[in-house]
């Protein structure tokens, strides 16, 4: 069985949305509840990274383990991702974003049986886009941490130039709609349309 823990990003500053995303309910359920129930089927050991846990308590999200995040300031998904797999034991890590309310359970258990079959070469598997990888929805293998804290530490802030050097391996996705995310009220009602 695949060594893996999640990490679940819910630190951001939901400027687009105008009020905490992760507390936008979705058909009555919070989407970082939602995106917690599908990470649940993944494994047991899911951390959220947030500098605000008191903001998740009345959520339904057993077993959960918070990482405060240091930072008053917001850093952006690079640095609460950085402070995350500080504390990750496992030999992966799914990481995701909060305001993914389409993620398919079935498609991520089929992912986690890939991930046991990458080279050891890789530092993460992610899906690909044409503008570059999809970062918030993929895996990392947890021995890639130096490498990001020396990025992080040159003042890097972004994941594609992170990732530039290494070599990472493709996620196969059939309906690309599962990355669909909310980061504006008129997301929000649109997947509820359809
Ligand atoms: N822990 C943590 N998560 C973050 C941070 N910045 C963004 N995220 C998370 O990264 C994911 C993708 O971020 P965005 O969709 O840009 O969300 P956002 O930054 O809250 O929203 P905008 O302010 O509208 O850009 C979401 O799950 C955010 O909660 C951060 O500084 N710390
Ligand atoms: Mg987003």
């Amino acid at each position: 069985m695949t060594d893996l823990s999640v990490i679940i990003l819910a630190g951001g500053k939901s400027s687009r949305m105008g009020e905490d995303k992760a507390l936008i309910p979705i058909q009555r359920i919070a989407l970082l509840e939602r995106v917690y129930k599908v990470a649940k089927s993944c494994t047991d050991t899911i951390y959220i990274v947030t500098p605000w846990p008191e903001r998740y308590q009345s959520l339904h999200l057993p077993e959960c383990k918070f990482i405060p995040e240091i930072s008053t300031e917001t850093q952006g998904p690079l640095v609460g991702f950085v402070q995350g797999l500080e504390k990750v034991k496992t030999e992966w890590v799914l990481l995701l974003a909060c305001d993914l309310p389409n993620l398919q359970i079935e498609v991520l258990q089929n992912w986690v049986k890939i991930v046991d079959t990458v080279e050891s070469e890789n530092i993460a598997i992610l899906v690909k886009n044409p503008k570059g990888w999809e970062p918030l929805c993929g895996f990392y293998r947890c021995n890639c941490l130096p490498l990001l804290q020396d990025f992080i530490n040159q003042g890097g802030r972004s994941f594609q130039e992170w990732l530039k050097p290494y070599p990472v391996a493709v996620l196969p996705l059939s309906s690309p709609e599962m990355l669909f995310n909310c980061n504006t009220p008129e997301d929000v009602q649109k997947f509820l349309l359809n």
